[in-house]
């Protein structure tokens, strides 16, 4: 094990009670929105192939043009309430919200730069409203932060000469100052999703962020900070050099989802998730694989299966509206939720052997099982593989509780639970109430 002075500060999960809350929300909103959502992904008729978020970075708009996007920034149709309640509708308990994007244009005043909604005609503070609506809702909130700052004179991307260590220094420092600001404006935040921290530049400051990191855990107790903020000596991120998470849940998921437990750790995560392949801000073409219900609902049983939270991102238009395709989907699957989410909110990894007809999870502080099946067999028979020493007690569908399912022991720990309906036509929830075998 080698001594180090910047790697993880903790072994394992978190056992205070503000990350057991985190632990069990299950489904979360992502929330990309800036200055990005205006051009939505093209430019003067030219389609920007790359994530809509990023069209600064392409050569079809110049630099220029985009930054002075914040004079277009108006965002009329903005309203709070209504994303909140989009929120509420699917089923989120929790939202990440950008406050600053790789653009560096921030949805909040922020007294350290120009370049933020006051010198917008918008002027007023997005992030208050945001964060006061979802609070309303009962939907905790974690504000999501790119230290890569292409605004900032002082962002470099690596540190090669005086100049660049003079300039990232006064960066580091600007950096500190917004995200104490960030803390201090709005102390109802659960915590951080960090963004735009792989560069050399920021690799290279594990002691400074390190001791940002501290800084900030003081200031607001119990903040739950992602793997995806610091680097540690030896420039190792998410994992340190001896292997252990750095922060209390690893951000590696990004649209992609463990395929077993081993993948974890035994560590808390998220996977966050765009609808189409790979746009986060808004794209005005809605093109390539989009998503469908069915396949949400079975990425959220998957991470939920294995002990993770899924959060789907939703991509506001420049004028603030949620796009129909969001509102659609939000719909959908609070529909599912409001129907299933026993076997979701609250739940865990179950132990037990993956079998084909879907995902297993287990209700936190019961033995309570619940089996999400998007795959039914022809012979209607749902296989498990129950621990020895434990047999099945009771089943049944989840939505149809007084009937029983009947369940046929195979051989000591395998059992068949044999369904009334094989054509469901929709993902649904059995329910195995196990007993300790006599
Ligand atoms: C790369 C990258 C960024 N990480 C995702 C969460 C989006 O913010 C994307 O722009």
């Amino acid at each position: 094990k080698l001594q180090l002075k910047h790697g993880s500060h903790r072994v394992g999960k978190r056992t205070d009670a503000v990350m057991a809350k985190w632990r069990g929300y299950g489904l979360g909103q992502f929330i990309h929105w800036g200055l990005y959502a205006i051009p939505g992904g093209e430019w003067n008729g030219k389609q920007y192939n790359g994530a809509a978020e990023w069209i600064r970075s392409w050569n079809g708009i110049p630099k220029s043009t985009y930054d002075s996007l914040i004079y277009k920034f108006n965002p009329v149709n903005f309203n709070a309430e209504e994303w909140a309640a989009t929120a509420k509708q699917m089923g989120a308990k929790y939202v990440t919200i950008t406050t600053k994007h790789h653009d560096g244009f921030c949805l909040w005043p922020s007294k350290y730069t120009n370049y933020t909604v006051a010198n917008s005609p918008w002027k007023k503070d997005i992030m208050k409203p945001l964060i006061d609506a979802y609070d309303k809702q009962g939907i905790d909130v974690i504000l999501y932060f790119s230290v890569m700052d292409w605004n900032h004179p002082g962002w470099r991307y690596d540190i090669k000469t005086k100049e660049d260590s003079i300039a990232f220094e006064g960066f580091k420092q600007f950096t500190r100052n917004q995200l104490l600001e960030l803390l201090t404006l709005y102390p109802t935040a659960k915590g951080l999703w960090f963004d735009g921290t792989w560069d050399k530049s920021w690799v290279k400051q594990a002691a400074f962020a390190d001791e940002l990191e501290t800084e900030m855990r003081k200031l607001r107790p119990g903040l739950i900070i992602g793997s995806r903020f610091r680097a540690d000596e030896n420039g190792k991120r998410h994992f340190d050099s001896n292997g252990v998470l750095m922060g209390d849940y690893e951000q590696g998921w990004e649209r992609k989802i463990p395929n077993k437990i081993e993948d974890v750790h035994g560590n808390d995560w998220d996977c966050v998730m765009t609808v189409p392949e790979n746009q986060w801000g808004y794209n005005k073409a809605w093109k390539g694989h989009i998503k469908t219900t069915n396949e949400l609902l079975e990425m959220t049983a998957k991470c939920v299966s294995l002990g993770g939270n899924f959060v789907l991102n939703f991509g506001p238009q420049g004028d603030g509206a949620i796009r129909k395709e969001e509102k659609q989907l939000a719909a959908q699957i609070g529909d599912w939720m409001k129907t299933n989410n026993e076997a979701i909110y609250n739940c865990e990894y179950a132990g037990l052997e993956k079998q084909d007809w879907g995902y297993f999870t287990k209700k936190t502080g019961s033995d309570k099982l619940y089996m999400i099946v998007f795959n039914v067999p022809v012979s209607g028979a749902l296989k498990v593989k129950l621990p020895a020493n434990t047999s099945i007690g009771k089943s049944y569908l989840l939505a149809q509780p007084a009937q029983l399912l009947n369940t046929e022991e195979i051989s000591g720990t395998e059992y068949f639970i044999h369904l009334k309906n094989t054509a469901a036509g929709k993902p649904f929830v059995v329910v195995l109430e196990p007993n300790a075998k006599k």
